[in-house]
């Protein structure tokens, strides 16, 4: 008996699908009953499903934090992989990674906005981690070598310093313990109210 909420296993369900359309064989073919009986899962499930913009402000009390629906780390969010940071003592943001299918750049590695995105986050927990949480202003990227798909890499953030409402913050992706992407990140505070 597990606790996983059915919003969870739903979306890691979807992760599954996804992976398994884009390799179904005959180059992602899929038996077209297959593909009927998946269109109207989704109609069923879109025909419940709310206003999106009450659903983000909690005006339907589905209001979870946005790690939950985070395209990154959010257990109920098909497209997240999803990402679990663990924080040590010092705020510093890190996360076992397997990247499927699905984020395939150049054959057989990641595509390098996926990894983008992931170190944006990764660099925002680290943020909040060292309580310094901010809006992105700029990221500058460093692709130094290919991130593997189907293979456990390491992904980490890290809150570097802060000056008033700006804070500076580093992301990398390490394959076999060497920096594949290194990304720098300007942050800055905000008020935000939805
Ligand atoms: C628990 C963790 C949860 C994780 C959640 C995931 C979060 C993931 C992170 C994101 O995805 S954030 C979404 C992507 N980013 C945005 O949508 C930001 C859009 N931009 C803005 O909202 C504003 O431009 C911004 C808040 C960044 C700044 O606008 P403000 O009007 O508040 O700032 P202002 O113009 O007053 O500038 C404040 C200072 O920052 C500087 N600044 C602002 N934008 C800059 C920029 N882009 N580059 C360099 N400096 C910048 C600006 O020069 C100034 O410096 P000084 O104080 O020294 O004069």
């Amino acid at each position: 008996m597990t606790d996983e909420k059915p919003a969870d296993v739903a979306a890691r369900a979807v992760r599954r699908l996804t992976s398994a359309i884009l390799s179904a064989r005959a180059h992602g073919a899929v038996d077209p009953d297959l593909a009927a009986e998946i269109s109207e899962l989704a109609d069923l499930l879109d025909a419940e499903a709310v206003d999106a913009v009450d659903c983000i402000s909690g005006k339907v009390g589905t209001h979870d934090g946005a790690l939950e629906r985070s395209p990154v780390s959010g257990p109920k969010n098909p497209v997240a992989i999803p990402l679990r940071f663990e924080l040590d003592d010092d705020g510093n943001a890190s996360a076992p990674a397997e990247f499927p299918a699905q984020y395939q750049g150049p054959a057989g590695f990641v595509h390098g906005g996926v990894s983008g995105l992931i170190l944006d986050v990764a660099m925002a927990v680290a943020n909040s981690g060292s309580n310094r949480p901010g809006m992105t202003a700029e990221m500058t990227l460093r692709y130094l070598r290919p991130v593997p798909l189907h293979r456990e890499v390491t992904v980490r953030g890290r809150h570097l310093r802060a000056d008033g409402r700006k804070m500076w913050a580093r992301g990398t992706i390490e394959v076999d313990g060497e920096e594949a992407v290194v990304c720098d990140g300007l942050f800055i505070s905000k008020e935000l109210s939805l």
